[in-house]
This record gives C-alpha cells, structure tokens and sequence, in this order.
C-alpha cells in the first residue's frame, strides 16, 4: 500500500514535471537527450500494468528521473525483461506505437538514463493487427474482373503515354548513373519492378472496388492471393541453399539466413523494410502529398529554398575523410533504381529545358516532378519551372498477395564490401584476375588503379580521354573521392592477397582471393563499426543498440528472427545527413608543406575523373580528404549539390536535397513527428514549441507540424553528444546497423556456432587491430603522404589526435601470419 502510494506521487510529479519541462524546453527541434519524453513512456507504462513494471521510487523519495544523477545499476528502477526477452530501445519496437496501453511491452533500463521495451513483438510493425479479424466480405482470391480491369489499366499506362525519355548529357541523365548497375541486371530489374508495378495497380482496382480502408492496406492485412495467374509469374518461394555451411559468404547475400523460408533476407534486389507502416495516400503506391489538413504539400524545392540553404560551417572534429567513408558505405548497404520506360531509358516528366510539366496525357505514370516556383532566385533565372523526378522502382509480391508497394535496393544489404566485390557472382567474376587471389587492377606506370571501363555509361560521356573507372558498383565515378576510396580498398585486397600467397606458396587463386575478401569483409566491417559509427551516432546509442566491437572473445547477440534488410527511412532519410557533411570544394595540398594549390569545385570531379591519372593525385586526394573539414550535419547543404549537382554543360544541375524531399514523399515515408513516437516522445503540437528561428521557418513551408518531412525534422536536430546527428537520426541510424549486426551470420565477431567462416581468436584478435588510419597508410602511393592522423577520420589539428608516420610501430598492423595454414 505505502508503495503504491509513492507510486502515485511519484507518477503525478513526474506529469508535472514532464509538462512543464517540454513547455519550456525538452524539445525543440534541438532536443538531444529528452529525458523528459523517457519519463513520459516510463509513466504511460507503469500506470497501465504496475504489478509487473515497478518503477522503484528513488531513495530520497521524490526526484524525478529528470533531476537523477546518472547511476550505474539503473536496473534498479526496473524489472528486468524475462530471460528469453531483450531489452531493446523503443525504436527497435515499433509495433507499440499502434498498440493500446494494455497491450505495450514491460519497460526496462538501458544504458545513458533511458527506458526501452521488453519487445516480444520483434521488429514487425504490424504486429496489433495479427488478430484483426479479416473482414469477411473480402474474397481470397483475386476476382477475374479485377485482374482483367487492372491489366488493360496498365497496359495504357506503360503502352498509350507518349515514351519520353532522358537525352544523354543532361543532368538528369548523369542521375540515372546513381542507379545503374550491369546492362544484364538492370534489364531483369526492370522486369520485375513492372511486374511489380502491375501488381501495384491490381491492389489499386481491387481497393476501388472492395472499399478496403487505407489502414488495411498499410499494415498487410489484406490477403488476397493472385497465385497461378500471370501477375504471379514472379512469385514463389525463395532459393533452396545447397550448402547453408558455407565458409564464404554469398556474392548476392543469398543463404545468409539458414532457416530455407529466409534464403533471401539481405540479398541483393530484396525490397526494403520499414520501421513504421507506409504513409501512401491510398495505402497502396501513391505518394505523400497533401498536408494533414487535407492541402497540397509545399513543393519540395520550396522546401530547400527556405531550410536548406548553402552556409559553410566545417565540423570542428572530423575531416572529409568521414563524409567519404560514409559514402562508400551508404553504396554498400543501399541503392535504389527508378521506373524506366519500356525500352529501358529513363524517364522525362518535364518539357525541354524544364520549362513546364509535361501535359498530363503524356506524363508516365512513374513522374512526380517537381515543381519550381517562378520567383526562385536561382532556378527561375533560367526558367526552369519544373525540375524531373521519377519514383523508385518496386519488388514483386514474394507471397502472390496483393499489398503496398516495396521499394527494391539492387546491392546486398549487408556490410559486406560489396563496392569492392558486386552484388552477384557474375559481377565478381568479371572483377578477378584469377590469378594469386587478385583482383583487376589498371596500371598505370606503376601506380595500381581501378581497371578502366569502356561501358559509355559508367560516366555519360563520349568525351576523348575520360577515364572512367570500374568497380564492383555502378556509382563509382559519381566523384572522384569516392574513387579513391575504391582504389583504396581494392588494393588492400590485393595487398592481402599477396600476403597470404606468401605465407602458403601453394594455395590456391580461390582460396586467397575468398580469405583476402573475408578479411577486407571483417576490415570494413571493424573499421565501420569501431571508428565510424561512434563518431556518427555517438558512444551512448552504441552501448543502448550493442554495437560497440569487443576488445576479446566472439561477440553474442546473432538473432535468426532479425532482417537485415536496409529500411526505407534509413535510407529515404536518416543516411542521407550525409549531404550535408559534403563541402562544394576540395581544397588540394600538392605536398604537405605547401598551402593550397588547387581548389576544385566537387561538381567538376563528378563523372569526370580524370585527375587520378596525375601521378600524386591519388596521394593528394587522400590528405586532402583527412586533413580538410568535414562540414557540419545541419540544415545547411552545398550548393555544389543543391543547385549545380551534375550540371555537366548546363549552367544548372539538379537539387539533391529537393530530390531528397521528394524521395521521401515517394517512398511513403511517415512525417518527422511519427518518428519522434516511435523512439517514445511526444508529438511536436505546434511550431511555437521549437526555437523560434527554426519554428518560424518551418512554418513557412509546412501547414502542421505532421507535415514535417523526416529528412527535414532530423537536419534540423542538435546533434547528441559526442555524435554529429540528431537524436532521430542517431536512432533510426543505430537500428539499421544493430539489424546488420544482429541479422549477418556472417559478421566478423561471431564464432563457429553462429558464422560457419569465423575467424579464430587470433586472427579476429589481429583483425581488431585494423584502422582507418592503417589502410590509407598501407595503400597509398607514397609520393606525397607518408603520414596520417592516427584517427583517421579526425581532424589533424583536433586536441588529441596527431600526425603519425606509416612506418610508426605505435600504428598497429595486422598481422597475417595468423592466416599461415
Ligand atoms: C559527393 C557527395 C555525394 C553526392 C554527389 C551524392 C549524391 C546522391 C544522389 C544523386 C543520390 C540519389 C538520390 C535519389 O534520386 O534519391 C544519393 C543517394 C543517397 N546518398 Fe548520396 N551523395 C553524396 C554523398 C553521400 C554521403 C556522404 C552519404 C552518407 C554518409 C550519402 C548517402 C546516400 C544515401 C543513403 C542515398 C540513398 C541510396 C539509395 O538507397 O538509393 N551520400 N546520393
Ligand atoms: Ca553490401
């Protein structure tokens, strides 16, 4: 009784509390540590189920947990979970967010003061409604006049429309290259996104007809099967693995998953997952564009007029070297493909010279441009009033049922160096020398690049003498930053490859090239997860989603039910704060001492990176990339990429962060305020809440504040501590690579019972020792950078970090004598 009582004090404070501090302060689009919120789901969950979720009262009895000073043994407050549950932050839960108060999970401690959920629910966001009865009326199976109506409806669309396509060396052209892969690939993408397409419009006859409510469409519960007609041409289930023991993991990502109904989790071409239900307006395909209060959402390039704007505020701690692994990285783990004509071109929505939207009889149905406003101080100057945008291409049902669109990514959605190696054996294979172990390499004087391609479209260009380079994904060229990065990697295969050829004199090609690729896999992967992430996120959401790498021993924590598919908002948003890290010039130091010798403006080096074939550039490049700024994760964005983004020849490019917006709008992606609910905060009510400068411009372009776009909301976020992005992204950023740790079987820390290629401890206790600052040394050329900060990604003149020369015993090396066998 007398704790019961405290309970309700305790409660009643704690909603004063809460109140008051949001009125004043918690949020703010600048919340980072919103303890205020925590409190508010610890109070929600106590109240409804006290008996199992004791909240104890603190000592003195009534400081609330705002006030707390952090302890250690925060399980204290809290019941833990029952043995077989985690306890999992609330953005690893999201089915609460749909589920009544009787219903939500047990809360439970997590390390930094915060509360997470003791989730049985998994990570599927449907979960409340498995029990929701299936409306009656609804047939099983997909009637013949629905098919047929959905047939001739999408024949019109795709035969009937005029077939306008993307002429070569318009920047809308450059931008197809972002997701272009092999001729081969991209053809069976296109199949199957048509397919998918058609199936799409078949869910959208069906809804018509049936009256289904948007919410049933949304949370999959809708089970309809189309089996055995020829919408379900691509169905069926997935690929039997013939050896689920394999040492080396799979080119395409396949069999990664040993249970056979998960074969294709994380493979190549899987559609994304989603953390919360789609906000398509129809619940099927068609984007979010209206307002809450039912008017059309602002354009998005009105949006990045207003927000986005181009002022040069560098990072006080990380260098470019940062923004450029993160690039790399973000190619490894996700890349989309936009809707094609029929013949495989891209797609024109606007006139020529984005003058006006096409007529709307000869606009593809794929086309959601965007629109320009007449007095925008820069697009309008050359009457551009209509910049293109196409939507991303779909994966058919796996299941023969009809549902909401999935958007497709075309590479293995698991760390796994596939910028180096492809998405899929072929891709591999053309990248081998088949000799030593080795990959191809171009030599040029004795400098190993990438090999060069001929294929016109890895750079959209005919030009005499443009070098174009070749890699294991089609994005390569896109700068030549990213280049070099590649090269970097590349060689480091090589360079393993060598070693171990060394080391065993009569091994095999296959062998040293599969253990030089598991080791640069466990490279990566180390690298990503021991100096990247925790300069991204932060160390307080790296201990909250257990990602931070062990010092000893295999790590735990591999979860069979966990996919590791890429998320829809992780990469339509949350990932794309690397936008704004990007600065519009490179600053280039031709040797160490001198000052700036050559400032080049980033559009000028993409696409064209001719510039590698100078014999220092490559060593250039890199001590420009670790020595100068990166720019900060706010609202401000380079004009480099928000108004001359591929312009090539024309005096416009493209607007990424435009295209970002609107690329969230397309893949339905829910506003910034259902992702504050998910991670457990309350809702932004109105724009008054937020600093004034912020709320003043938001409110110029959004009517409520549910209109916030998700790309938007987070930029705009004080980044947490010790990290660069806000909490939001911090958090849906934490998810994805909690999902590729827990969800690869083959992560580098996991031991024989888990990973049938583990590492033993000696070699993963050597693989630890890889650092960022070991692989430029190790791969450089050696002409103009003998040194390194010894963390890589940090500037050289932070407090703390130094310059260390390559040959420095205090930089570790890997040594590969563990791989002698
Ligand atoms: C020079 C710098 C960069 C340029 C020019 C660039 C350009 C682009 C373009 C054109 C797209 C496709 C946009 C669309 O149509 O939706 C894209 C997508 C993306 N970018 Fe960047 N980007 C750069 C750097 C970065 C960095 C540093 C990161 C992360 C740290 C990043 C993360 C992403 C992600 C996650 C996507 C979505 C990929 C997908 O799923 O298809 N980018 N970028
Ligand atoms: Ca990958």
């Amino acid at each position: 009784m007398f704790r019961v009582s405290i309970y309700v004090v305790l409660i009643l404070h704690i909603v004063l509390v809460t109140q008051i501090s949001l009125r004043v302060a918690a949020f703010s689009l600048r919340q980072n540590d919103l303890t205020s919120e925590n409190n508010e789901s610890g109070r929600t969950h106590v109240h409804t189920t006290p008996a199992s979720k004791p909240l104890l009262p603190p000592e003195d009895g009534g400081m609330s947990h705002h006030d707390m000073p952090p302890i250690s043994g925060l399980l204290r407050k809290c019941a833990p979970c029952p043995d077989t549950v985690l306890c999992v932050p609330q953005i690893q839960c999201p089915a609460h967010v749909r589920m009544h108060d009787h219903e939500k999970p047990q809360i439970c401690d997590l390390p930094g003061d915060k509360f997470g959920y003791c989730c049985t629910s998994g990570q599927n966001h449907t979960v409340s409604n498995q029990n929701k009865a299936r409306r009656s009326t609804l047939p099983l199976i997909l009637p013949v006049d629905v098919l047929e109506e959905a047939r001739k409806n999408f024949k019109h669309l795709m035969q009937d429309i005029a077939q306008i396509p993307v002429h070569p060396g318009q920047p809308d052209f450059t931008h197809g290259i972002m997701f272009h892969s092999t001729p081969q690939e991209d053809l069976h993408q296109q199949q199957l996104s048509n397919n998918a397409l058609q199936q799409v419009i078949t869910s959208q006859v069906f809804s018509k007809k049936e009256h289904v409510p948007v919410d049933d469409f949304i949370t999959n519960n809708v089970h309809v099967k189309f089996t055995k007609t020829p919408l379900g041409r691509h169905c069926g289930p997935p690929p039997i693995c013939r050896n689920i023991n394999d040492t080396y993991r799979s080119f395409d990502g396949t069999c990664n998953n040993p249970l056979p109904h998960r074969s294709l989790w994380g493979a190549a071409g899987q559609p994304m997952e989603r953390l919360l239900p789609p906000a398509y307006e129809d619940g099927i395909w068609m984007p979010r564009m209206h307002s809450t209060d039912g008017s059309h959402l602002v354009s998005a390039r009105e949006v990045s007029r207003a927000l986005l704007s181009d002022i040069d505020r560098p990072h006080s701690k990380y260098n470019l070297l940062l923004m450029q692994f993160g690039q790399l990285l973000a190619h490894d783990i996700s890349q989309t493909a936009s809707v094609r004509l029929e013949n495989g071109e891209l797609v024109q929505c606007c006139t020529p010279g984005g003058l006006s939207h096409l007529p709307p009889h000869q606009t593809h149905f794929a086309c959601m441009p965007i629109s320009v406003s007449p007095d925008d101080e820069f697009y309008g100057s050359f009457g551009v009033r209509c910049l293109n945008f196409v939507r991303l291409g779909l994966v058919p049902s796996p299941d023969c049922q009809l549902s909401y669109g999935k958007q497709r990514s075309k590479v293995t959605h698991f760390v796994d160096a596939s910028p180096v190696y492809g998405s899929n054996e072929q891709m591999a294979q053309s990248l081998r020398t088949f000799h030593g172990g080795r990959l191809s390499m171009f030599d040029d004087f004795g400098r190993q690049l990438l090999p060069l391609t001929r294929d016109r479209k890895a750079c959209d260009s005919d030009e005499p003498g443009k070098t174009c380079f070749k890699s294991g994904d089609g994005r390569t060229n896109q700068i030549v930053s990213l280049i070099t990065l590649h090269i970097l990697l590349a060689r480091e295969h090589n360079r393993v490859a060598d070693a171990l050829a060394i080391l065993n004199p009569s091994a095999s090609d296959e062998w040293l090239f599969q253990e030089a690729r598991r080791i640069v896999i466990a490279e990566m992967q180390h690298i990503t997860y021991n100096e990247y992430l925790p300069a991204i996120i932060g160390p307080m959401a790296m201990k909250r989603f257990r990602l931070v790498p062990q010092h000893h021993g295999y790590a735990q924590g591999y979860n069979i039910d966990i996919n590791p598919a890429i998320t829809n908002e992780f990469s339509g948003a949350a990932f794309r704060m690397g936008h704004s890290t990007v600065d519009g010039k490179f600053r280039i130091h031709r040797s160490q001492k001198s000052n700036i010798d050559e400032v080049i403006n980033i559009p000028d080096v993409m696409f064209n990176p001719s510039r590698m074939r100078k014999q220092e550039f490559y060593d250039d490049m890199l001590r420009t990339l670790y020595t100068q700024p990166m720019q900060s994760v706010d609202s401000f964005i380079t004009q480099g990429l928000s108004r001359f983004l591929f312009h090539g020849h024309s005096p416009f490019g493209l607007d990424l962060a435009a295209i970002n917006i609107q690329r969230g709008r397309d893949q339905g992606l829910r506003s910034y305020n259902d992702y504050l609910e998910v991670m457990g905060q309350r809702k932004l009510q109105s724009f008054g809440q937020l600093p004034s400068e912020v709320g003043a411009k938001l409110a110029r372009v959004y009517h409520t504040t549910d209109d916030i776009d998700l790309w938007v909301g987070g930029l705009l976020e004080k980044p947490v501590e010790n990290g660069c992005v806000g909490n939001t992204f911090a958090e849906i950023i934490a998810d994805q690579f909690a999902r590729f740790k827990q969800g690869d079987r083959y992560f580098y820390e996991y031991n024989s019972t888990v990973n049938p290629g583990a590492f033993n401890l000696t070699q993963l206790h050597e693989l630890r020792k890889v650092t960022m600052a070991r692989l430029v040394c190790d791969n450089a050329d050696h002409l103009t950078l003998n040194s390194v900060p010894l963390a890589a990604f940090v500037r050289p003149d932070f407090a703390g970090n130094s310059m260390i020369r390559c040959d420095d015993p205090n930089l570790p090396v890997v040594n590969l004598n563990a791989w002698r066998v």
